[in-house]
């Protein structure tokens, strides 16, 4: 494995809580989380280890490098989420799980998954959009799973819901490896409405 320096010290993943039905999901989990161990990179993510959330964490651990798992209280019972490898904090909510995510975290990176991938995703590019961060995210676009979601966020722009400016907030790769690659030379957003300075994302951990 060739070995890259990274602006990125910790990298919260979002991804299913399932495997999804095709291989090629979890196949990019797994070579997810060794191009955060070539790039010598650390793990933010749900806790537990099912779906391709086990997957990921897996690797990343078994590569030697950190993980973090952030997991709300009521689902931390094995029969729920599994185990979580490596070091699990845990949290009165799921409010509290993103908000403590996101704090944690130099970049968001998605895969693959369901409603509450989705839900994650979402609010980081809406959070990017507010100002509330300048963090990247990334989108790792599997197969062209997320291609329906770009279609959307796309019409969402010709109808002038969403800002033309706003869309480049998604950073967009079909591999982990030219993901990191384009997350590595990302710009911050710059047309935010609000400050970070009133966004502190230590506020949000209680909303
Ligand atoms: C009761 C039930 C379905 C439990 C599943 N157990 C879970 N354990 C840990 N994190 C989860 C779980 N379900 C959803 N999440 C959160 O939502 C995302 C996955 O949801 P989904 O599978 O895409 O929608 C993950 O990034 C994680 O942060």
């Amino acid at each position: 494995m060739t070995m890259r320096q990274s602006r990125f010290k910790r990298i919260c993943v979002f991804c299913g809580s399932s495997q999804g039905k095709k291989r090629s999901y979890h196949d990019a989990a797994i070579e997810l989380g060794n191009e955060l161990v070539a790039r010598s990179v650390d793990l933010v993510y749900g806790g537990g280890s099912i779906g391709l959330m086990g997957l990921v964490s897996q690797a990343v651990y078994d590569g030697g490098r950190h993980v973090i798992g952030v997991i709300p209280k009521t689902l931390m019972t094995p029969e729920i989420s599994g185990e979580t490898v490596g070091e699990v904090r845990a949290v009165a909510d799921m409010h509290q799980r993103k908000a403590e995510m996101a704090r944690q975290s130099d970049a968001f990176i998605a895969l693959p998954g369901g409603y509450g991938t989705l839900e994650e995703l979402l609010e980081v590019i809406t959070w990017a959009q507010l100002g509330i961060h300048h963090k990247p995210v990334g989108l790792l676009n599997v197969d062209g799973y997320y291609n329906s979601l770009l279609t959307f966020i796309d019409k969402a722009v010709e109808e002038g819901f969403i800002n033309p400016s706003a869309r480049r907030i998604i950073v967009l790769a079909p591999t982990a490896q030219e993901l990191m690659d384009k997350l590595e030379e990302y710009e911050p957003y710059h047309d935010m409405v609000a400050s970070t300075l009133n966004w502190e994302m230590g506020n949000l951990q209680g909303y």
